[in-house]
């Protein structure tokens, strides 16, 4: 008997889904994460998501939403019915100052608030104490809300997207719009000319990390020693070592490659772990057109 390509393609992807340890922990911890890659956040994560200073949290290419999910639990949202109070929702106007109330369509995407739209401006102690910190999801896909979680629907690498996700981190606690953490999970869609794929999630990290060097917080106690932290997935690319060395060692106490357990061995995905953001400017680098360096 003939078999297909592609039932043989969809058997060996049902026995993958049956017999792997993540998608198994997944469907019965009570957690309900969205997505096996939330694992390896929790796995990625070197004690940085529970440091107390940690107030505002950045998950591009978030969808389905598994590490917001981690997230938003470390910060408390999810053990919590109150919502964060109406006076912190940001933007109050988009990048082109038109106000933007909260679940609107802006100019190039969607956004939607974690807010409860009945709580009125600061009204509520107990949502004054629940409220632990901002976290924003961007992802090109819909995520559907998290308790505590802006979620943006827009193109990171599309220039207009910086300006609202740093809109929706300032907040009367955090006026500048400093993140503490950044995490990228972001990955385009897989091509399967190796060479292009590289060559976009190394674009992928440029672009995070220029969004960094405008956003990540210097100073506090978060990561290795004092300074924000960045994690960014990428694919093996020649000069992903260069990279590292001239554009993130000379500005980071502390970076490592990981490859979680939970990251399957079959794919060449793996983070870069960027500990302690430093305040003086390193080395200067763009490979993509368009970007400044
Ligand atoms: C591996 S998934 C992320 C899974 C997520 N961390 C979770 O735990 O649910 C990668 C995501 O990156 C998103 N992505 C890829 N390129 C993007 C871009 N330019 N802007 C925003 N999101 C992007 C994809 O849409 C996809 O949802």
């Amino acid at each position: 008997m003939k078999v297909s390509s592609s039932l043989r393609v969809n058997n060996a992807w049902l026995r993958r889904q049956t017999t792997d340890h993540y998608v198994r922990l997944r469907q019965s911890s009570s957690e309900q994460y969205r997505a096996r890659s939330a694992y390896k956040l929790i796995e990625l994560d070197c004690g940085f998501l529970t440091k107390p200073s940690v107030k505002a949290i950045v998950d591009l290419g978030g969808a389905p939403g598994g590490w917001s999910q981690v997230i938003a639990r470390k910060f408390g949202w999810l053990d919590s019915e109150s919502a964060p109070p109406l006076a912190d929702a940001q933007p109050t106007k988009n990048w082109r100052g038109k106000s933007v109330p909260a679940r609107k369509q802006v100019d190039f995407g969607t956004w939607s608030s974690p807010l409860n739209d009945n709580d009125p401006v600061g009204s509520s102690t107990a949502s004054q104490k629940a409220r632990k910190g901002t976290v924003v999801a961007v992802d090109l896909l819909d995520i559907a809300p998290i308790p505590g979680v802006y979620t943006l629907k827009a193109d990171f690498l599309d220039p207009q997207t910086a300006p609202l996700v740093h809109a929706l981190l300032c907040s009367k606690d955090n006026p500048e719009g400093k993140a503490d953490i950044i995490l990228s999970d972001m990955a385009a869609n897989l091509t399967g000319n190796d060479i292009r794929d590289s060559q976009s999630s190394l674009e992928i990290c440029e672009s995070v990390y220029q969004f960094a060097q405008k956003h990540l917080r210097t100073a506090e106690e978060i990561g290795h020693s004092k300074g924000g932290v960045l994690v960014m997935k990428h694919f093996m690319h020649p000069l992903l070592t260069k990279f590292r060395q001239t554009v993130l060692e000379p500005r980071f106490n502390l970076v490592h490659f990981a490859k979680p357990k939970a990251s399957r061995s079959e794919s060449s995905e793996g983070y870069l772990v960027c500990q302690g953001w430093k305040r003086s400017p390193g080395a200067r680098w763009s490979t993509v057109p368009g970007l400044p360096p």
